[in-house]
């Protein structure tokens, strides 16, 4: 096969998900669940140093409403310039959206405020566009807010109106198989990226090599990238290994 039809490879993005000050993995985002990991810094330094070239950082606190690790975020952009930072978690309104940009996020995913904030979504969606992603969580085909705690409506729903809004791409998560290494719900993945033509990014599940390849085959559907999260911690491959399937 010559280079121009090779399909492309599928961006990996290791999750670096902080709870009270630590690097944590949590089981179908049910606080209580964290497995700790240790300093933040450190994982990220190490997905960095192992090839990554984008990190997937969620503030736990800041997504559950019950505090903020801003001074460990801000740390580990730092330590790992050179490498695209994707931060979520309790990014609602101008002040948490500047702060993130400010300390060198490069794209911001929006979770609930995209769902109980439509018309501040539609205008930071018109005002920055590239640099904001909406994470779609969800349940069967119901949306999840506010840690994962609160409904938040109908997912095709809530698409439409994110597609009027001109969203520039989707990090997809089913919620119920985050944290579970029982794989990535690819019915949920195919029938998101029907309908629409922004690029998906894929959460939840991944728990082998398989998996990933499994991803890979969706590239040309418009999956772009998949956030491996517990499986990189437990060490079901490495990260090397998994860029090497994403690529080939
Ligand atoms: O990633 C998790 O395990 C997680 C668990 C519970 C809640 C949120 C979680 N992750 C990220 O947080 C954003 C949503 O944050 P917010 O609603 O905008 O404050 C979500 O998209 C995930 O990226």
């Amino acid at each position: 096969m010559s280079e121009f039809n090779k399909t492309p490879r599928l961006v990996l993005l290791p999750a670096v998900d902080v709870a009270g000050g630590k690097a944590v993995r949590l089981t179908k985002g049910e606080a209580g669940t964290e497995t700790s990991y240790g300093d933040p810094v450190d994982a990220a330094v190490e997905w960095a140093d192992q090839g990554a070239e984008w990190i997937h950082l969620v503030d736990l606190d800041a997504a559950f409403g019950r505090g903020s690790n801003g001074g460990v975020l801000k740390k580990v952009i730092r330590q790992v310039k050179g490498v695209n930072v994707e931060l979520s978690g309790g990014i609602r309104d101008d002040a948490s959206l500047e702060h993130a940009l400010e300390i060198g996020a490069k794209r911001i995913n929006l979770g609930t405020a995209a769902l109980e904030n439509p018309e501040w979504a539609a205008s930071v969606i018109a005002q920055y566009g590239e640099a904001i992603a909406v994470g779609l969580d969800v349940r069967g085909t119901t949306l999840a807010a506010r840690g994962w705690t609160k409904d938040g409506g109908d997912l095709w729903a809530v698409m439409d109106r994110l597609e009027d809004a001109g969203a520039a791409r989707y990090v997809v998560t089913d919620v119920t198989k985050d944290g579970t290494l029982q794989g990535p719900n690819v019915d949920l993945l195919r029938q998101v990226m029907e309908r629409t033509r922004r690029p998906v990014v894929a959460s939840g599940g991944i728990s082998s090599l398989d998996d990933i390849a499994a991803l890979r085959e969706l590239v040309p559907l418009g999956l772009e990238g998949a956030i491996v999260g517990k499986a990189l911690y437990a060490g079901a491959f490495t990260l090397p290994q998994a860029l090497d399937v994403a690529s080939h």
